[in-house]
């Protein structure tokens, strides 16, 4: 079976933990939850470095079973684990503390080259520096990129940016999409971050209080208005679909999605590639008419699917803009405009998002 099969249960007196999930053997699976909910303690359990109650499988390969007394130490598991903080070894070059993640490796086992990593990860300029000086963010890409040298068949990677300040965070994340996008290697990502999880995520596994409290595609957690990600100052709706077009001019892309097109910031994608945006509920109103001629880039028709009051006197809508009901968009507005266009759940409406949203 091509995915990640688990199931660990542990008590250690205060903290019960008692999760299972499948997850698919590519793309990255978010492990989200408030501080304490268990996230490291599963991260730690893959790897083999805590021992729960239960069963860890990859793609067919068994690394615990405790049906079969099966229990892999953590230098058998073919993991790469990034941690909170970068951990160097300080008297070697990058450039050396890269080759000690390659050389664990036998030739003919490599599924990741040391040039392709080094590239990716946008550090070639600091291959022969001492890793005391760089930056936090740079330190933390160099450890990504020792930890991809050992051609892992699962990434592990515990709140990567949590020690890094905004800036640095703004520019790690390109590079992680990067890797998202380009490399075939399963990812379990520890995080508490709804802008982390919402940018890199495929699927995500939401814990409380060491259970899951929730679990699915990105898409449909973040847009569950029941759950805290939707309900975040934060909240936003991811959207795929297929580039149609760039307008250099005006530095914009034209995007085909379920229900319409859609005018974002220009993307890298080339026209026909699949490209995902990220748009922020905030960014997002409701008109009851066509608006027409307005400075608003994206007017999509919709449906109203659910509404839910929240703080600050704003209620979430949850729209949705394609036939299917497969394409949510969050829309945070205000109680008072709820009620002023009576808005109802079935209603048909007009979505307008401000192209300022799509910019990330
Ligand atoms: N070595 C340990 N011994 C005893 N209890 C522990 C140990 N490590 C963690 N815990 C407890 O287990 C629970 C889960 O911890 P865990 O680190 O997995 O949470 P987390 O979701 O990763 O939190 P954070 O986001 O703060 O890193 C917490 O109550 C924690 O205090």
């Amino acid at each position: 079976m091509n995915d990640l099969d688990i199931a660990f249960q542990l008590d250690r007196g205060g903290f019960k933990l008692d999760v299972a999930f499948k997850a698919p053997g590519v793309g990255v699976t978010a492990l989200f939850g408030r501080s304490g909910c268990g996230k490291t303690t599963v991260l730690r359990c893959v790897a083999g470095l805590e021992r729960a109650a239960g069963h860890c499988r990859l793609n067919g390969d068994t690394w615990q079973d405790d049906g079969r007394g099966l229990f892999l130490k953590t230098h058998r598991r073919p993991i790469g684990y990034v941690f909170q903080e970068a951990s160097l070894f300080s008297h070697l070059s990058v450039r050396r503390n890269l080759e000690y993640g390659l050389k664990r490796i036998p030739p003919e086992q490599r599924q990741v080259g040391f040039d392709e990593v080094v590239d990716l990860l946008g550090i070639r300029k600091h291959l022969d520096r001492d890793p005391t000086g760089l930056s936090g963010g740079e330190r933390q890409r160099v450890s990504i990129a020792r930890a991809l040298l050992t051609s892992p068949s699962l990434l592990l990677m515990d709140e990567p940016l949590s020690a890094l300040d905004h800036t640095s965070k703004q520019d790690i994340l390109p590079y992680l999409e990067r890797l998202h996008d380009t490399l075939q290697i399963p990812v379990l990502y520890v995080s508490h971050s709804p802008d982390e999880v919402a940018r890199l995520a495929d699927r995500i596994v939401m814990l409380k209080d060491g259970h899951i409290q929730a679990k699915g595609s990105a898409t449909e957690i973040l847009s569950r208005l029941d759950l805290p990600l939707a309900q975040d100052a934060e909240a936003s709706s991811i959207i795929d679909g297929t580039v149609l077009g760039h307008d250099d001019d005006y530095q914009l892309s034209r995007l085909e999605i379920a229900g319409g097109k859609l005018t974002v910031a220009r993307l890298t994608q080339a026209v026909g590639e699949l490209a995902r945006v990220r748009i922020h509920a905030r960014d997002v109103s409701v008109a009851l008419d066509d608006p027409g001629a307005t400075s608003i880039l994206n007017v999509l028709p919709a449906r109203i699917l659910e509404m839910r009051d929240i703080a600050h006197a704003h209620v979430l809508v949850k729209l949705c803009t394609g036939v299917d009901e497969q394409t949510p968009l969050l829309a945070r507005i205000t109680r008072h405009s709820r009620d002023r266009l009576k808005l109802e759940v079935g209603q048909r409406v007009f979505a307008q998002v401000k192209a300022v949203a799509l910019m990330d």
